[in-house]
């Protein structure tokens, strides 16, 4: 059994408490009073960027991201946990980062900026997993014990994580009926620890929602049932107040030339709207429509969180509308930093003691993984200690692990990372393969590599290849590999905490093209693999992004263009079901067996894992699907190879026609010629 650390610091203050409010509960709700929306307004997040046609804040609300620089932006960690200026290729030093790319750009990859003491959890079990056992510094695990005294020095840094903005929605205070959970799972709030089990009731909470607004939408709910629900000394309490009005289409017009609505406005109509969309037959005004109120919480989503109207609306739309709320506020606030321990060179209890040592308030991650350590606080520099310098840990996000435990490398395996810079992954699966084997560590973009390169080094990976190429070009320029990641450029709405020009810079035509590089990515990297492999034949499809346009629908793509393979199990001991119906959208059913996260559930950057494993291709399979040739006087770079490679994949359907038509209107403008109108995409999700 694991010894306990004696010198063992008090639990970190967790995220504060969050439940989704239900229709039910929103109908009985009436703790959250106007009284309330002072305090609100004054932790407000930052106004709409763009677009902003709202009234200024209130003098003691937060900036704007724009206002505050926030574009490169994990700026508030960056200033909780100081870091190297040895990284200054990336700006903040954070190694993680993750990748964006520019579709005006011919998918020339912007740089995508984003990424206390128990020490419990670190039991001497974990060293097993160790391949390299260095000299464990004196550090005693054998009590549970708080011991005084010994707690470092720490000042000033301190993690922002619990800091959350005041929810617009409050916590429901009246019991949880409604919903059959484990209640244990809802007790405190969002920690790395008790992520898996919130996560659990979240999503049973969540799927409980959605059927009641599907019940609702089809009129299926009874109104006596609905009525029986209802507490009507409540809704009379609510009535006291200035009964919620939802305004016309000429108001709205009027509110916009008279330069936006009121903060506080717009915080009680969001709040409004959800308790309406909750129990709309009971509470809507009459001859309104859902859909009126629907509009409304999403332009008032757009104004008060400063997003442009298309994606506020895209985002909204992956979850319930209580829901959609909590993830747009998760993004307002950092995730927690954490870091990755090279298992090449150190051991996570020995680094714990070492950076313990020099004033760092840290505890591990929780039980998925068994090298990442959460930071809290820290006197240092975390990104300039001696143990970073030396390559005993790599800053890195806690959703970025999930992709390289997914992949499961085995030592002696052929790796490809087909997206690879700056390496935080290719140096996890290198640790992995323990120095054995090879990892081909590839990136498009020649500038990251120079920072991959370097964390390679730092890390001391000995089996690590880096190259350049579009990925576009695998397996012509090499293939047979045992298994290959492709964490893939994508728009980055998963770390929009980390990078808040996501909300303003995304446009319909970007997810559009961003779907179509990742669809060619992917087949690319199915045709990579070797199905013959004895020990893998598998790929591991991520991106931070939690649009199911990049997500889902090209995992169902690879899955139609390519028979021979199939979604397997990701071995993530949490996350939630991918979505296998999606706005009339109808995937294949395995697609449920891949994973998503996000920042409100998991308390992680929003992510996506997809597993898949290569079977041989069948004569009859053989047949629908061309193996990729390699085109005669094939020169790397040149565009003509990589439109030869989209032929050879295959994408010549009808749902690849926009695409190609993009592409083709791209050469031509790049040849001075007058590009065809844009039709219409013929697949979104
Ligand atoms: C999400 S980031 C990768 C992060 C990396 N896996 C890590 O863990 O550090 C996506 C990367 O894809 C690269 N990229 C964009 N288009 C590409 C392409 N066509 N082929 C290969 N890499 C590409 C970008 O340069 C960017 O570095």
């Amino acid at each position: 059994m694991g010894r306990r650390a004696k010198n063992k610091q008090g639990a970190p203050e967790p995220l504060e408490k969050k439940t989704y409010s239900t229709s039910k509960k929103l109908g009985k709700r009436k703790a959250d009073s106007d009284s309330d929306l002072d305090d609100r307004a004054t932790t407000r997040p930052p106004k709409k960027i763009k677009d902003s046609k709202a009234k200024p804040r209130a003098p003691d609300s937060k900036p704007s991201s724009k206002a505050k620089g926030q574009n490169k932006s994990s700026v508030k960690t960056a200033k909780s946990i100081p870091k190297s200026d040895s990284d200054n290729d990336f700006g903040d030093g954070w190694e993680d980062v993750e990748g964006d790319v520019d579709v005006n750009d011919e998918f020339s990859s912007d740089e995508f900026q984003g990424i206390t003491n128990n020490l419990d959890d670190l039991s001497e079990e974990d060293d097993e997993d160790y391949p390299l056992r260095s000299t464990t510094q004196k550090f005693d695990f054998d009590t549970d014990e708080e011991e005084e005294g010994i707690q470092p020095v720490l000042k000033g840094n301190k993690s922002k994580q619990h800091e959350r903005p005041s929810k617009i929605i409050p916590t429901s205070s009246d019991g949880s009926d409604d919903f059959d959970y484990d209640e244990s799972a809802d007790e405190g709030r969002v920690t790395m620890a008790n992520m898996e089990a919130r996560s659990r009731a979240l999503d049973a909470k969540a799927a409980a929602e959605a059927e009641l607004d599907e019940e609702e939408l089809q009129g299926a709910v009874a109104r006596k049932d609905e009525d029986d629900d209802f507490d009507m000394d409540e809704a009379d309490e609510e009535n006291d107040a200035e009964p919620f009005h939802l305004p016309t289409a000429a108001e709205r017009e009027a509110e916009k030339h008279a330069g936006g609505p009121d903060l506080q406005v717009v915080q009680r109509r969001m709040r409004e709207c959800i308790r309406v969309l909750g129990k709309f037959k009971q509470l809507a005004e009459k001859d309104r429509s859902r859909s009126e109120y629907t509009d409304q919480l999403v332009a008032d989503i757009a104004s008060y969180y400063g997003y442009n109207d298309f994606l506020a609306e895209k985002l909204s739309q992956l979850f319930p509308v209580a829901e959609a709320v909590e993830f747009f506020e998760a993004n307002e606030v950092p995730r927690p930093v954490t870091i990755r321990t090279n298992t090449l060179k150190t051991r996570r209890r020995d680094l714990a003691q070492a950076l313990v040592n020099r004033g760092v308030n840290l505890e591990p991650i929780g039980k998925w993984t068994n090298v990442g350590l959460q930071v809290f606080e820290s006197s240092v520099p975390i990104g300039a200690t001696p143990e970073y310098l030396a390559g005993h840990y790599m800053l890195q996000a806690a959703s970025s692990f999930l992709p390289v435990i997914a992949l499961s490398p085995q030592p002696n395996e052929r790796v490809l990372d087909m997206a690879s810079a700056p390496g935080g992954k290719t140096t996890h699966i290198a640790a992995l393969l323990q120095n054995t084997g090879v990892v081909f560590a590839n990136d498009t973009n020649k500038a990251r590599t120079k920072s991959l390169t370097a964390n390679v080094h730092r890390l001391g990976c000995k089996n690590v290849v880096v190259c350049s190429y579009d990925g576009r070009e695998f397996p012509k320029v090499m293939g047979g590999f045992d298994r290959v990641l492709l964490d893939a450029p994508c728009s980055g709405t998963g770390v929009i905490s980390k990078d808040q020009s996501v909300k303003v810079n995304k446009s319909e035509r970007d997810f559009t093209m961003l779907s179509h590089l990742q669809k060619q990515l992917i087949l690319c990297a199915i045709d990579s693999v070797n199905p013959e492999s004895k020990t893998g034949g598998y790929i591991v499809y991520s991106t931070c992004s939690v649009t199911v346009d990049e997500n889902e629908a090209v995992v169902d793509y690879a899955l139609r263009k390519r028979p021979n393979v199939k979604l397997v199990e990701t071995g993530l001991s949490f996350g939630r079901e991918g979505y296998t119906k999606y706005r009339g959208k109808i995937f294949n059913p395995s697609v449920s067996l891949t994973r998503r996260f996000y920042p409100h559930v998991h308390n992680m950057d929003g992510f996506y894992v997809a597993k898949f494993k290569v079977e041989k291709r069948s004569k009859a399979a053989a047949t629908v699907e061309e193996p990729v040739t390699i085109p005669e006087k094939f020169v790397l770079g040149e565009e003509a190879a990589v439109e030869q490679v989209q032929e050879d994949v295959g994408f010549d359907s009808e749902e690849d026609r926009p695409y190609l038509e993009e592409a083709k209107r791209r050469r031509m403008k790049a040849k001075g010629l007058r590009p065809p109108p844009r039709s219409k995409p013929a697949h979104r999700a």
